[in-house]
């Protein structure tokens, strides 16, 4: 059994809360755990995420004060919440920018924040995320999500992509989490090949990599796929998706910080659109869609399946 969850039916069962969101498709299972006093071992993480036995996701963002966990304490005067975040496996990631965007909008679904500017703390620092008032004016429509994702780093070794047999050189794009980000001309020929799992170095990757292979749309405008470390192929990734941005902006000669002029690329995702913003000082801006679409109880038989 896991220790201490929230009972939310009779005092003889222990269920868990979730709720159910995505960004661009790239779907998560949030556990609300304020106090942060529900143990997520990594196995119970990953029966929760299978898409069969499970409820489904990329990934599991945990909702924690970080007053009440030891890694965000020290950030407690600067975000009230932090993301723990896992990957469908289990396995802990540094930073997840659709993820952070599904965080913010349940704060706001919540009612633990309005909309507006909201200090959000992950393991890859504090991000600022802007929940914009809705599309509409009606309530109707939720606005898009704007976070402030930090600046990317790029290595300069040049890596390669191997996906079964064959192989492309690649980008090391560091947004928080690593990146291998390859330019192909067809991505169909991409997705077929994420039929089995892609390799980078383990010698520039020691905890593996995120792989993006990107083909070009029209100037400024690229679409991409991506298999996430610690998950599978999915339909969006945002980290992915800024480090696809900078790598195209370099690739195409373009350098905000020697312009002085910030650079905005249309990243295509299979589950939707991202707007990136390099800005001369290095910092990137992500802007989409992040949606709340269903809450319920985890039965017991999922954390406890002995
Ligand atoms: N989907 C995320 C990235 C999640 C973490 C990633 N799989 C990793 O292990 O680094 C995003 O939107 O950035």
């Amino acid at each position: 059994m896991t220790t201490a969850q929230t009972p939310q039916t009779s005092p003889s069962t222990a269920s868990l809360a979730f709720l159910k969101g995505h960004g661009t498709e790239n779907d998560f299972v949030i556990v609300p755990d304020p106090d942060g006093v529900v143990d997520l071992p990594a196995a119970t993480v990953a029966r929760i995420c299978d898409r069969r036995a499970g409820i489904g996701g990329d990934g599991l963002l945990r909702v924690v004060r970080t007053a009440a966990h030891p890694e965000a304490r020290s950030v407690a005067d600067e975000a009230e919440w932090f993301m723990d975040y896992r990957n469908a496996d289990g396995s802990i990631a540094e930073m997840c920018g659709n993820g952070v965007r599904v965080f913010a909008r349940y704060l706001e679904h919540a009612g633990l924040v309005t909309a507006g500017d909201v200090p959000v703390a992950t393991r890859s620092g504090v991000k600022q995320v802007h929940i914009a008032k809705d599309a509409s004016g009606s309530g109707s429509a939720a606005g898009d999500i704007t976070v402030a994702m930090g600046r990317a780093l790029l290595p300069e070794d040049g890596v390669t992509v191997t996906v079964g047999g064959r192989s492309w050189p690649a980008r090391n794009v560091n947004m928080g989490n690593p990146h291998a980000v390859a330019f192909v001309e067809d991505l169909d020929h991409a997705g077929n090949l994420f039929s089995a799992p892609p390799f980078a170095p383990a010698s520039v990757y020691p905890d593996g990599v995120n792989v993006e292979f990107v083909a070009d749309r029209g100037p400024r405008h690229v679409a991409m796929r991506v298999h996430e470390r610690g998950a599978a192929e999915t339909r969006s990734c945002g980290t992915g998706a800024c480090a696809v941005a900078v790598a195209a902006a370099r690739r195409d000669g373009v350098d905000p910080a020697a312009t002085g002029e910030p650079v905005t690329y249309i990243v295509e995702v299979l589950g939707g659109t991202l707007v990136i913003t390099e800005h001369p000082d290095g910092e990137i801006e992500m802007t989409g869609p992040a949606v709340i679409v269903a809450e319920g109880l985890i039965d017991p038989v999922l954390l406890d399946p002995s």
